[in-house]
């Protein structure tokens, strides 16, 4: 007698996988209110009015001398009596007669009825008189508006948006102290698998060292979330069990890599479904093609979303990268913008079969002519570490593509510091 062997689920798009994550996750919605020293890259829980205008009066732009642009009405040779300076932080408020201007250095408020600066570079001077020509400026020249950067009463930032170092200067700017972010995302992370070897131990036959716990957390280390590390954990069921019942309880979500497909030793499907509500996908994509996704419950009733990441390590990071980043930032309540991707000429043939995403690692760059190129880093395995390592992106070969040709345009992910 024979028996076929379970024949495993239809495969996902990417898009699908994509949709399903959004409408399963939501922000954990903890917030905390912190100092402006400790928000760089947290993510903004409120919006942000700006309290102030900035700058708060007009002021020059440039050294130089500031006067009544109805001086200029002549268009040609201008004569002025210069009567006073104004200094940053020390401003002119006597008031002015026709003809004469107030020598002004750039952040200083605009004298009350003036409103144009002649840079110094333009001018020549006597004892108390400045010369310049009316035709090289126009009335309102060199001048900043209050409120040009942000009125008082306007929204600054966005709740969703991260806190930039571009932010944190501008929150700066408007004299705020403190701001409302929301908590720190706890992520554990484990490996699974009885090969796998922690660094120190001696190497053995058939075993292979753990580099997915280190591309893993230092991918996940770069979000700005908190890692718990919880280093390798065997391939057996009490060990798994008490592992996925400490990450659940310690953390908001768990990532494993390994044990996701359909080997005899797979115990980790088995207890993550026994533990909560977990799916196995299958994704058509190259790498990446077994994923896990879902809830888990730990004895005390804490719940946790899982990402069961499949073992080969480039398959883990694509993954990663392509399903847990963006989903792990919204959990974060952090509104990314959507990846730009750059169309760049391939300079070599690649076999690709439709009706999957493939994301070969490639090398672009730009050519003689300014163009931009990609290549791909060589032979791409999922389990060649190496690929990724000479990557600066992947290219995205959509579902329905069919092979590339040299010269084709193909669609490139830079990886811009995420890896
Ligand atoms: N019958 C089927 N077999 C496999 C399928 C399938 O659909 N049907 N999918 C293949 C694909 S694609 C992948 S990817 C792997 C994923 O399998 P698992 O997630 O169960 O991972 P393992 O079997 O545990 O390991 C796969 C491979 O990766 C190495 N590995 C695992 N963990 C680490 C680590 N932490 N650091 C470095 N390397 C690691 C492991 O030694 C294996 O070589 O399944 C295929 N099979
Ligand atoms: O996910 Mo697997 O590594 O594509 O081969």
């Amino acid at each position: 007698m024979t028996a076929p062997n379970p024949s495993p689920p239809a495969d996902l798009s990417v898009e699908q996988v994509q949709q399903r994550l959004r409408q399963q996750l939501s922000p954990i919605g903890d917030t905390e209110h912190i100092d402006l020293r400790q928000a760089r890259d947290r993510v903004l829980a409120q919006d942000v009015v700006s309290p102030i205008s900035v700058p708060p009066h007009d002021n020059s732009a440039m050294d130089g001398y500031a006067f009544d642009g109805a001086c200029l009405a002549s268009g040609g040779p201008v004569a002025l009596k210069v009567v006073g300076t104004a200094l940053a932080g020390k401003a002119w408020t006597q008031a002015l007669q026709l003809g004469e201007c107030v020598k002004i250095m750039t952040g200083a408020i605009m004298p009350t009825g003036l409103d144009t600066v002649v840079p110094l570079e333009l001018t020549t001077s006597g004892a108390d008189t400045v010369q310049f020509d009316a035709s090289q400026l126009k009335t309102g020249a060199n001048r900043r508006r209050k409120g040009e950067d942000l009125m008082a009463g306007q929204p600054a930032l966005r709740a969703g948006q991260r806190v930039t170092p571009a932010a944190l200067g501008l929150l700066a700017s408007l004299g705020l102290q403190t701001l409302t972010v929301y908590r720190p995302l706890r992520v554990a992370y484990f490996s699974t698998g009885d090969e796998i070897l922690s660094l120190g131990q001696a190497p053995r036959e058939g075993a292979v060292y753990d580099s997915n716990r280190y591309t893993l957390t230092g991918l996940l280390a770069r979000m700005g979330v908190e890692v718990i590390d919880m280093g390798v954990v065997p391939d057996q069921p009490a060990a798994m069990h008490a592992a996925f019942d400490t990450a659940t309880r310690e953390a908001d979500a768990i990532v494993t890599s390994g044990g996701v497909s359909m080997g005899d030793a797979d115990h980790t499907r088995a207890i993550m479904a026994q533990m909560g509500d977990v799916n196995f996908w299958r994704v058509a994509m190259r790498p990446g093609r077994p994923m896990a996704f879902g809830q888990l419950r730990s004895a005390a009733d804490k719940k946790a979303w899982l990402f069961g990441l499949p073992g080969n390590p480039v398959a883990a990071m694509v993954t990663f990268l392509i399903f847990v980043r963006p989903a792990l930032q919204r959990l974060m309540g952090y509104e990314a913008p959507a990846p730009v991707l750059l169309q760049a000429r391939c300079t070599e043939p690649i076999r690709k079969r439709p009706g999957r995403t493939e994301y070969p690692r490639g090398i672009v760059e730009r050519d003689t002519q300014g163009q931009l190129s990609v290549r791909t880093t060589g032979p791409q395995g999922s389990g060649l570490l190496n690929s990724m390592v000479q990557a600066n992106g992947l290219m995205v070969l959509n579902h329905e593509q069919g092979d590339i040709a040299v010269g084709d345009r193909v669609e490139v992910m830079l990886f811009d510091g995420v890896i």
